[in-house]
């Protein structure tokens, strides 16, 4: 196995700048951050305060010329991904791993599709409760990332050497067996909490107190769990269940990742989670009229600001 020393990470906010912070307490030499010129301006001039502590991370734009990088993480929303695939290229040589953090169940596949499936690792990462303001992130709960191949009986070579670095940056991490599923599962999630938080801008305590925010959250991932019987994914009540429990685990003044952007005046991820569940509704023949629903006061919220 060979042992991840260069890290590249673009996408320094909540998520990309939890997993930075660790990796950057690990060896702050190990990890550059991957900015254009004006974010590294403002990011040098600001620093970064991750749960109260100042970190200035080591910073590197697009076109310098740089030597590759063992892991690559990507951590933006969904619509600046095409423009982040363009801006890590320096970094992707022959030995590269790309793992992206992102929510949904297609940035693998679209980042593999510029640079190859076979550098490509899935991942998720759930039960984090990230919070960014400007350049402030705070979590209580960092949760953990689950990653790996499509499916993992046996630990790959790629895989392994990713669970090192996570072992030594301490972060809490899962290989499943299934990564297909799993990444199913979390899109569930999302689009149960984050487009439901969206709409009634509720931070994660609503969904804990009162019971019919969550009737609503169990029944916009519903659709989901229908479609995944349709694709032979087959989510069922049982991981309603598991999501509902994690849901509790949260802080209950937390924000989805959602909420953030809706309250921060920022285009959300909206065609990601509705958009999708409404075209594979589409294709599989299933109703989604929630999604919808969560689709138009979305798209209303956003073009409102
Ligand atoms: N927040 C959460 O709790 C969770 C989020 N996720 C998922 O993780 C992903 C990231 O979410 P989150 O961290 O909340 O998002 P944020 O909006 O906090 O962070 C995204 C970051 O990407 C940066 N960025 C965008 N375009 C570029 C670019 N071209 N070059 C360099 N940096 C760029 C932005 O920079 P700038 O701010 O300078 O514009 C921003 O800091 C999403 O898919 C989300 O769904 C998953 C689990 C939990
Ligand atoms: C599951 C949840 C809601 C928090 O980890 C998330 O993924 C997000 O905010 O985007």
């Amino acid at each position: 196995m060979k042992k991840i020393e260069k890290v590249s990470l673009i996408g320094l906010g909540a998520i990309g700048a939890s997993y930075a912070a660790k990796i950057s307490d690990m060896d702050k030499d190990c990890i550059k951050i991957i900015a254009d010129k004006d974010r590294i301006e403002r990011y040098s001039r600001d620093g970064f305060y991750i749960n109260d502590k100042l970190y200035n991370f080591n910073y590197i734009a697009p076109e310098e010329k740089t030597a590759p990088a063992d892991l690559i993480l990507v951590s933006v929303k969904f619509h600046d991904l095409y423009e982040t695939i363009k801006a890590i290229k320096n970094h992707v040589g022959p030995g590269t791993t790309i793992v992206s953090l992102m929510n949904g169940i297609s940035s693998e596949d679209i980042i593999g599709s510029e640079y190859g499936m076979d550098r490509m690792l899935y991942a998720m990462c759930v039960a984090i409760d990230a919070v960014r303001e400007g350049n402030k992130i705070h979590y209580e709960n960092f949760g953990q990332v689950h990653f790996g191949e499509k499916e993992n009986k046996v630990l790959s070579e790629k895989a392994e050497a990713v669970k090192d670095l996570f072992e030594r940056a301490d972060i809490p991490h899962v290989v499943p067996e299934s990564m297909i599923r799993t990444l199913w599962w979390k899109f569930m999630v999302n689009v149960g909490i984050n487009q439901t938080s969206a709409v009634l801008k509720a931070p994660y305590g609503v969904f804990q107190r009162v019971k019919e925010a969550n009737d609503l959250m169990t029944s916009a991932a519903r659709e989901v769990v229908l479609i995944s019987q349709k694709m032979g994914i087959n989510l069922n009540e049982k991981d309603i269940e598991e999501f509902v429990r994690v849901m509790n685990t949260l802080s209950s003044d937390g924000k989805t990742s959602m909420l953030q952007d809706v309250e921060a005046g920022r285009k959300t991820e909206v065609e990601m989670l509705a958009g999708t569940v409404c075209e594979l509704g589409e294709k599989y023949n299933v109703d989604t009229p929630i999604n919808r629903t969560l689709f138009n006061m979305i798209r209303t919220i956003e073009v409102m600001k």
